[in-house]
């Protein structure tokens, strides 16, 4: 079997033969170019799995080599060495695809962590339907020319480490698009830790994702890993990180720069490998210039952006969605899938839904839970008599932890007194409760009454 092949650019003589020297440790064979004609000799000539390159060539620089790689070599995988602190140069030179930076007087262990990540990334595949099982990642279903490009751009960016910012309406699927991402990448087998930056209380925010040593605080009694040790070699999703308090944006953007964290109480710093992807649905430029939001962070983690369509924008994506979830919600129950009218088809083409693919499924799955027939007309939907959404509450102010949990358990309470009454008839406690025995039967599943 053929060895992998690095190829190595930079002028510096000492610098080659150190990472030939690293290299060759970790059984790959390299080349080594010190100029960019050379190094485009070499491409030619050779095949190779990994390219590194400084940015200051004698006959050009980094930035133009990514830049024609991409174009001639697309498969191939490119860092560049930045100097220490030029942060400006690294995300310069992953805008423009470089596949990740590295900092120079290098670390041999970053180094080598750099060289595994490119070296696990599968050839890109073209594929920009949605047949390929993306493992632990849900499909981002949708055949409307806005999610075609979305997918091309999810499998672009899965490729590389840079950071991602993931922009659109509540409910658009950031989340799923965040999954996606790391799931097609290098990283797949590592963490993928979401993180909501608006559901952590501002005092523990900074145990929460550095970590804390015992005794540090009151409650402190034992060490605490923290969420970005946790996602270690994985990938960190920092959702609604507009509403991360100003100071926290300071320690973040400190730790997403030195690629190190120290815990609250600590004296050592760690190192961590950590790709970060973030995302909102508040428009962050506006949050910046009403200083809410650090530019210098936006700037460090919007190296690549991806707009998330609102569902009005793709009607044709509708009918595809509705019934998938109702076979989805069919399965659970293992009932079969009822269908739509097409009434109904229109009218959710109709329909604005300001709360997007997230309202389309609890819309679906309220009318599933109500209605016992086999096609689901205008009149179960209800849809007309819907209130928009209101914005979701950012923070709990009262003492419920959850208002899902909450419900949920009173919605129990009441379906378990409803069986003991009826000594768990479940078409007597159905009738009794008003709802249909189908209705029953789901939320049973639903809260795991079951059995
Ligand atoms: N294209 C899609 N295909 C299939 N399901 C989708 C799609 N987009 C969103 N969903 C579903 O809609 C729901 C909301 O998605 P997700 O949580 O990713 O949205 P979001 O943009 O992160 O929302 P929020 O801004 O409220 O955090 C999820 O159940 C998700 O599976």
């Amino acid at each position: 079997m053929p060895k992998t092949r690095a190829l190595i650019i930079d002028d510096e003589p000492d610098i080659r033969e150190l990472l030939d020297i690293t290299l060759s440790r970790m059984g790959l064979d390299t080349d080594s170019a010190e100029n960019v004609r050379q190094a485009k000799k070499l491409l030619s000539e050779q095949s190779y799995q990994v390219c590194l390159t400084d940015m200051k060539l004698p006959d050009g620089n980094g930035i133009e080599l990514v830049k024609f790689i991409q174009k001639e070599y697309s498969q191939l995988p490119v860092a560049v060495f930045t100097a220490h602190g030029s942060m400006d140069l690294a995300i310069e030179a992953m805008k423009a695809g470089a596949f990740d930076f590295i900092s120079k007087p290098v670390e041999l262990e970053q180094l080598r962590g750099l060289i595994n990540t490119a070296l696990k990334l599968e050839p890109a595949s073209s594929e920009t339907t949605n047949s390929k099982p993306q493992n632990k990642a849900p499909a981002l279903l949708g055949d409307a020319p806005a999610m075609v490009k979305l997918r091309k751009q999810i499998a672009k960016v899965s490729r590389s480490q840079a950071p991602v910012f993931i922009s659109g309406e509540s409910g658009t699927g950031k989340e799923l698009a965040a999954r996606a991402i790391h799931y097609q990448g290098a990283r797949a087998d590592a963490p993928f830790i979401p993180v909501n930056c608006g559901a952590i209380p501002k005092e523990l925010m900074e145990s929460e994702f550095f970590g804390h040593k015992k005794g540090s605080f009151t409650g402190a009694t034992s060490d605490k890993q923290g969420l970005f040790l946790a996602a270690d070699g994985g990938t960190l999703f920092l959702d609604e990180v507009a509403d991360l308090p100003l100071d926290m944006q300071v320690k973040l953007l400190r730790a997403i720069q030195e690629k190190a964290v120290r815990p609250v109480g600590g004296e050592q710093e760690t190192s961590i490998d950590v790709r970060i992807l973030s995302a909102t649905h508040k428009d962050l430029n506006q949050e910046i210039e009403h200083e809410r939001f650090r530019s210098d962070l936006f700037y460090r983690i919007n190296v690549i952006q991806i707009d998330m369509p609102p569902l009005r924008e793709r009607t044709d994506d509708i009918k595809h969605l509705a019934e998938t979830f109702l076979a989805r919600f069919a399965k659970e129950i293992d009932v079969p899938s009822p269908s739509l009218s097409q009434d109904v088809i229109k009218e959710l083409q109709r329909y604005s839904f300001p709360g997007n693919v997230r309202e389309l499924e609890n819309i679906l799955e309220r009318t599933f839970t109500l209605c016992d027939e086999d096609i689901i007309e205008l009149e179960d939907l209800q849809l007309s008599t819907r209130e928009p959404p209101s914005e979701k509450p950012q923070h709990n102010t009262g003492e419920v932890d959850s208002l899902d949990d909450y419900l949920e358990d009173i919605e129990r309470e009441v379906i378990v007194s409803a069986l003991e009454s009826t000594k768990w008839n479940r078409t007597a406690a159905a009738k009794k409760l008003g709802v249909s025995f189908r209705s029953l039967r789901y939320r049973l599943k639903k809260l795991g009454l079951d059995e």
